[in-house]
């Protein structure tokens, strides 16, 4: 397995004032320490409620925003260190797609020219290809070229991804990362994108980091799982692993607060493991962040910091006490 990009402790901390009230600046911890791995060809789940730093964590790999600490290798390259003219040169090795491509895509350009400009900015082909090539992404995502004088509002949420995506890989990409794609669309069209997603995968040899709110939606689609709260991966592992066996209490949580057959059932489920509300990313709690809402949490848990081990083979835990088999 071939690694594509590495996280060395990244963190992104957003200032957020306070410095006219009070001594000291305030910041948002919205990324606190990230470190992890992706293979070429694989598909990295991001899962973690509203608010815990997902996108953050998409807009840093994507180098769209540069970290506060810390240090993002894409093929051995470290793009977090990265001028702003030598990061250009590299861009077109990882794209974004995003949930709501209507409003990532420009309603004033016709479809052949939202997918031509990024081959023509980067100037990567000639006038006498351009027509070709947008084509060739049209079908590859299932477009009909007849399709390509239209601009984006007469086209159906699902089309819109998949204009969205097409635009994503004019550059030929190493790496893609899937903020919520599917989420804006109705349930019969998610699984029509996510296979998409899954066939272009395979035959463009892509590498994925999905993001989404909630495990359901990344579980097919994913090989490895990252599970985030306040800013830190709390578990990584396998998604089969993950959901046999989840080790944090939060994750078990979040697959206890999945839909369940019996209504009744669901608020007794969730509040097993998750009490109170997510707390703010300004002032987190010491120690373990995820204590005040943890149903084992301990003394140890409020004044030490967790860090994220293997526990398993190929299962990193960052708590004091993981969920064992019984
Ligand atoms: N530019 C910014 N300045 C200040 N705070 C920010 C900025 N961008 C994000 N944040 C804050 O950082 C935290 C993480 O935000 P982020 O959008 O990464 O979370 P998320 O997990 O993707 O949430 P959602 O699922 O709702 O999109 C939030 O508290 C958010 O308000």
């Amino acid at each position: 397995m071939t690694q594509l990009l590495k996280l060395e402790n990244v963190k992104k901390h957003f200032d957020v004032g306070g410095y006219l009230l009070k001594k000291n600046k305030e910041y948002l911890k919205a990324v606190d320490g990230v470190s992890l791995t992706v293979n070429q060809g694989e598909t990295l789940g991001i899962v973690g409620e509203s608010g815990c730093g997902k996108s953050t964590l998409g807009n840093l790999i994507m180098g769209l925003l540069k970290p506060t600490e810390g240090n993002i290798f894409f093929e051995d390259t470290n793009i977090s260190s990265m001028k702003e003219k030598d990061l250009k040169n590299r861009r077109s090795d990882f794209q974004m797609i995003f949930q709501d491509p209507f409003s990532s895509l420009n309603p004033r350009m016709r479809v052949f020219d939202i997918i031509a400009e990024p081959l023509i900015t980067h100037k990567v082909i000639n006038k006498d290809n351009l027509k070709k090539r947008v084509f060739e992404l049209m079908e590859d995502v299932g477009l009909d070229t007849s399709y390509s004088n239209r601009f984006p509002h007469e086209f159906s949420g699902g089309q819109r991804q998949r204009i969205g995506i097409a635009r994503a890989l004019t550059l030929k990409p190493k790496l893609i990362v899937c903020d919520e794609p599917v989420s804006a669309l109705d349930v019969s069209i998610q699984s029509q994108i996510l296979n998409l997603l899954s066939t272009l995968q395979k035959r463009h040899n892509l590498t994925f980091i999905f993001i989404a709110h909630g495990l359901p939606a990344v579980k097919h689609i994913s090989d490895r799982i990252g599970v985030m709260y306040l800013g830190n991966i709390v578990e990584l592992t396998t998604k089969e692993q993950l959901f046999k066996q989840p080790m944090h209490p939060y994750t078990a949580g979040l697959l206890s607060s999945q839909p369940i057959s019996d209504p009744s059932m669901r608020s007794d489920r969730k509040e097993e493991y998750m009490e109170g509300d997510i707390p703010s990313p300004v002032n987190p709690p010491k120690g373990c962040k995820f204590h005040t809402r943890c149903p084992y949490a301990t003394d140890k848990c409020k004044e030490e910091v967790p860090s994220l081990t293997e526990k398993d083979t190929g299962h990193l835990v960052a708590c004091h006490y993981p969920l064992l088999e019984p």
